[in-house]
């Protein structure tokens, strides 16, 4: 693939890690419920992460009909289902570190990760909540670590008022949790500004989509 992060000749490698999650992640708490976590900086050196994620993984193009037409969604899709192995190690790591921080409120682990690539910034997801699954009717938690060049989360009460903006950089985490999916609506708007890819890793539990 094209979009492949270009290391610098200068550049060392730093191996991916995981920072604590305790006592560093902070809560949001939004209106009916809602509430979102943002840790800014969770993966440090995730920059190889990036690499295997711009790199062949399975990426395909999703369509969809829209009145008389059918047009491709504007972004790229993966889905890692329950026991499929994840692309790259400290994606496994994160998803076990959510589910020992996460799992005591949650009841149950997250196991499936879906993923996004925005190529550039005409890419986008617009408003909605994850309600396909459990999200509609119940309480559940989506966790999104967030790699490549930064996009900002926004939010908004499905009543209306105003949007909340969470700016997600590289190694970033955010973590919707409560009635968000209910509630709450969530997008990654389009921009004018000239950004590189973004991949966006969701954690999710069963029946949650
Ligand atoms: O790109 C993101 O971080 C959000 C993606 C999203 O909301 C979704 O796929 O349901
Ligand atoms: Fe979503």
């Amino acid at each position: 693939m094209t979009l492949a992060h270009q290391p610098s000749m200068w550049d060392v490698a730093e191996e991916a890690t995981l920072t604590p999650l305790a006592g560093r992640v902070r809560r949001h708490e939004l209106s009916d419920g809602a509430w979102v976590d943002h840790l800014p900086g969770w993966v440090s050196g995730s920059d190889e992460v990036l690499d295997v994620l711009l790199g062949d993984i399975g990426w395909r193009e999703d369509r969809r009909q829209m009145y008389e037409r059918e047009v491709a969604v504007p972004r790229l899709l993966r889905w890692y289902g329950a026991g499929e192995t994840l692309p790259h190690p400290l994606l496994t790591g994160a998803r076990t570190a959510l589910d020992t921080h996460y799992g005591p409120e949650l009841g149950e682990p997250f196991v499936s990760a879906g993923m996004c690539l925005y190529r550039d910034g005409r890419d986008s997801v617009a408003w909605h909540g994850d309600r396909l699954g459990r999200g509609r009717t119940g309480s559940t938690m989506v966790a999104i670590v967030s790699f490549g060049s930064p996009r900002p989360l926004l939010l908004r009460p499905v009543t209306g008022g105003p949007s909340l903006r969470f700016p997600l950089g590289h190694g970033d985490l955010v973590v919707m949790g409560g009635t968000c999916q209910r509630t709450w609506e969530h997008c990654i708007p389009k921009t004018a500004k000239p950004v590189g890819p973004r991949v966006s890793v969701q954690f999710r539990p069963r029946g949650v989509a």
